[in-house]
C-alpha cells in the first residue's frame, strides 16, 4: 500500500512537507528493532522509554515516513503530527493489515484467572466442529498449527494487526485471544472488533500497575463497554459472557449494549452448573442451559476449572454450536499445560504444576487438591520480582493457611532481591520461623519432594508452563515440570 493512500485514514492530522515523495511501505512500526527499508515508524511515549527520541535511528535503519504527537527533527523524511500516536498506530495497522477482525469470529477473554484455561477450551471447541483456528494469549500466539512467541499475553497492537492477518490467509474462521486489562488501558485492543465478550472473575493482581481495585476493575470493563454499540438485527449482534457469581460480572451487566449470557454455580443462571464432584481423574457436574440438563464428566480438577468450563461453553454457544458438539469437545479436552498439571510417580507421591499466580488462583489450587489428596497437600510456591507487592503477604498467608507444608521460594525475581520477596511473603504468616525457605527453586523442589510421603501431593505454584526462571534481566531455562520429574525419579530410587 502507498503511504499517501495509508495514511488517508488519519483524520485531523498535519503533514510536513506536504508534497512529500510517495513510496510503497513495507511495514509500519513502534519499534526501531524492527525498521526496514521503506518503513513507517509510529514513535509512541511508553512507560520505560520515549519513542520520539528514536527517531534519527529509525531513519537511519531505513524509515522513510514517521508518525509523531510530539516535534521531531527528520530532515527531508516527512512527519505525520497526530494528537496521539497510539490511538494513530491502532487506525493505521487496522488499515494497513485489512481490517482484519473483521474478517474474523473474534472471542475476547477477560479477567484475572482463566483466561489462558478458557481460550484453551474454546480453540479445542471450535477445532472440534473441523474450523481453522487462531489463539492469543500468555503462552503463544497461534495461527492454525503455527505457533508464534509472544512478549505480552496481549501483543501491541501492530502485532495483534499482523497475527489476526495472518489468521485470515490461513482460513481462520475463530480466534480465542486473552484480553488482559493492561491491554484494555494501554488501547492494545483498540479497533479490534470482538464478537463475544467473556468475563471470567476479578480478584487482586496488577495493583502495582492499576495502583486500586476500582482502577483494575474499569480496565477489565472496558471490553465490554466497548462491545457491540450497534445492533444488525440480524441475530448476529455481539454477545457479553458473563461470570454472574462474581460481584463484578453483575455489573458489567450494566456496561454493555451486547446481548447478556450469564453463567455461574451459585446464583440463578442461564448457563448454570450443579451437582459438582470433583475427584482426582476429573470432576462431574450436572449443566443446565436454559431449561436443559446434561451430566458432564470432564478431565480437569477443580471448581474453578468448573467456572472456565462454562466460560467456554458460553462462548461456543453464543457462536451457534450445538449443545452436544460442544459437550464432546469438553469431554475430551485433556487440559492445558502447567494448569492444574498431574505428574504422578512410583513413590505414591504426586506432584501438580499449576500457574497459581495470585492470591485466588492459589487459593483456589490448594481447596481443590485439600479435596482430591489421600494425604497432605504440601506447597512449593514464590512471587514474581517487578510486579504487585501487595499480593506477597497474601499468598504467604493462603499457602501456610491452606497447605499441611508450605515452602517459600523464588519464582521470577527479575530486578529485585529475591530474599526480599519471600520476607515479604513471610510478613503474611503467624509463624514465619516455621516456613523452610529455600531461595533457589530447584532446592525448594527437592525438597518438598523428599518432604513427601506416599498419599501427598506437591503443589508446585506460579510458573506453570514457563520453561525459564527471571533473574535480573537474564532469562535461564527452568522448567517446574522437569525439576518435578528428576525428584521424583530421585526419591524412586532412594526408596528402592
Ligand atoms: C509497562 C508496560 O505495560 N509496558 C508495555 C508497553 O511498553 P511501552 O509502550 O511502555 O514501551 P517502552 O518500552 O517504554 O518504549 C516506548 C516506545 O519506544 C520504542 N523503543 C524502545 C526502545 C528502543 O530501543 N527502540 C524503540 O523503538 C518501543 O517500541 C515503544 O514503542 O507496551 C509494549 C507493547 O505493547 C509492551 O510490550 C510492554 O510490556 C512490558 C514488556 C510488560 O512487561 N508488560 C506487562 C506488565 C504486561 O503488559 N502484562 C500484561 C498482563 C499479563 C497477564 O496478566 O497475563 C500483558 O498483556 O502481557
Ligand atoms: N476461573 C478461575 N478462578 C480462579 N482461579 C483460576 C481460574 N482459572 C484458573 N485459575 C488459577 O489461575 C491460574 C492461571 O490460570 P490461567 O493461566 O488460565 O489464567 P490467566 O487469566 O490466563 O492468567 P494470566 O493473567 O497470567 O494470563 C491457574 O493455574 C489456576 O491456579
Ligand atoms: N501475566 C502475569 C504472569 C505472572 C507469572 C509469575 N510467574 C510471575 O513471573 O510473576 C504477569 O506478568 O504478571
Ligand atoms: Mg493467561
Amino acid at each position: 500500500m502507498q503511504a499517501s493512500k495509508l495514511i488517508e485514514c488519519l483524520r485531523f492530522k498535519q503533514v510536513f512537507p506536504a508534497d512529500y515523495a510517495d513510496f510503497a511501505v513495507a511495514l509500519l512500526t513502534q519499534n526501531t528493532k524492527e525498521v526496514v527499508e521503506n518503513s513507517i515508524f509510529v514513535a509512541v511515549k511508553g512507560a520505560q522509554f520515549d519513542g520520539h527520541r528514536f527517531v534519527e535511528q529509525a531513519i537511519q535503519a531505513g524509515a522513510k515516513m514517521i508518525i509523531a504527537q510530539d516535534k521531531v527533527a527528520t530532515g527531508e523524511v516527512p512527519v505525520v503530527y497526530v494528537e496521539n500516536s497510539k490511538r494513530a498506530m491502532a487506525i493505521l495497522s487496522s488499515r494497513f493489515y485489512g481490517n482484519a477482525s473483521q474478517a474474523l469470529r473474534i472471542i475476547g477473554v477477560t479477567g484475572t484467572n482463566g483466561k489462558t484455561t478458557v481460550t484453551h477450551l474454546i480453540e479445542a471447541i471450535f477445532r472440534a466442529q473441523g474450523e481453522e483456528t487462531g489463539l492469543v494469549g500468555t503462552m503463544y500466539r497461534k495461527v492454525g498449527n503455527e505457533i508464534f512467541p509472544t512478549k505480552n499475553t496481549t501483543p501491541d497492537i501492530i502485532t495483534l494487526q499482523r497475527t489476526l492477518n495472518k489468521m485470515v490467509e490461513r482460513h481462520v474462521s475463530t480466534v480465542a485471544m486473552e484480553v488482559s486489562s493492561i491491554a484494555l488501558i494501554q488501547g492494545r485492543v483498540w479497533g479490534i472488533d470482538f464478537d463475544i465478550g467473556v468475563f471470567t472473575n476479578l480478584s487482586r493482581d496488577h495493583l502495582d500497575y492499576h495502583k486500586t481495585m476500582a482502577n483494575y476493575e474499569h480496565a477489565k470493563s472496558l471490553l465490554f463497554s466497548q462491545l457491540g454499540n450497534q445492533y444488525s438485527g440480524n441475530g448476529d449482534d455481539k454477545v457479553a459472557v458473563l461470570n454472574i457469581d462474581d460481584p463484578v460480572g453483575q455489573k458489567l451487566q450494566q456496561d454493555t449494549a451486547a446481548h447478556v449470557l450469564t453463567y455461574g454455580i451459585e446464583r440463578s443462571a442461564m448457563i448454570q452448573a450443579t451437582d459438582v464432584k470433583i475427584h482426582s481423574q476429573g470432576t462431574d457436574f450436572k449443566l443446565h442451559v436454559f431449561e436443559q440438563v446434561w451430566p458432564l464428566r470432564v478431565k480437569m480438577i477443580g471448581l474453578f476449572n468448573v467456572y472456565n468450563i462454562l466460560a467456554a461453553f458460553a462462548a461456543a454457544y453464543a457462536a451457534g454450536i450445538k449443545v452436544e458438539k460442544i459437550l464432546a469437545a469438553l469431554t475430551a479436552f485433556p487440559g492445558v499445560k502447567g494448569r492444574m498439571q498431574l505428574l504422578t510417580s512410583t513413590t505414591g507421591v504426586s506432584a501438580v504444576i499449576d500457574y497459581s499466580h495470585t492470591p485466588d488462583g492459589l487459593l483456589k489450587a490448594l481447596e481443590t487438591l485439600d479435596q482430591v489428596a489421600q494425604k497432605r497437600v504440601l506447597c512449593v510456591i514464590g512471587c514474581g520480582g517487578d510486579r504487585d507487592h501487595g499480593k506477597r503477604p497474601k499468598m504467604g498467608g493462603i499457602a501456610v493457611k491452606y497447605s499441611d507444608l508450605a515452602i517459600f521460594t523464588s519464582d521470577n525475581p527479575r530486578t529485585e532481591d529475591p530474599q526480599k520477596i519471600i520476607s515479604s511473603m513471610l510478613s503474611g504468616v503467624e509463624q514465619p520461623d516455621r516456613v523452610p525457605v529455600f531461595v533457589k527453586r530447584r532446592e525448594a523442589i527437592n525438597y518438598a519432594i523428599q518432604q513427601a510421603q506416599t498419599g501427598d501431593i506437591v503443589l508446585i505454584a506460579g510458573k506453570g508452563h514457563e520453561d525459564y526462571q527471571i533473574i535480573g534481566k537474564e532469562k535461564h531455562h527452568f522448567d517446574d515440570v522437569e525439576e518435578a520429574m528428576k525428584a521424583l525419579r530421585l526419591k524412586g530410587q532412594a526408596n528402592k
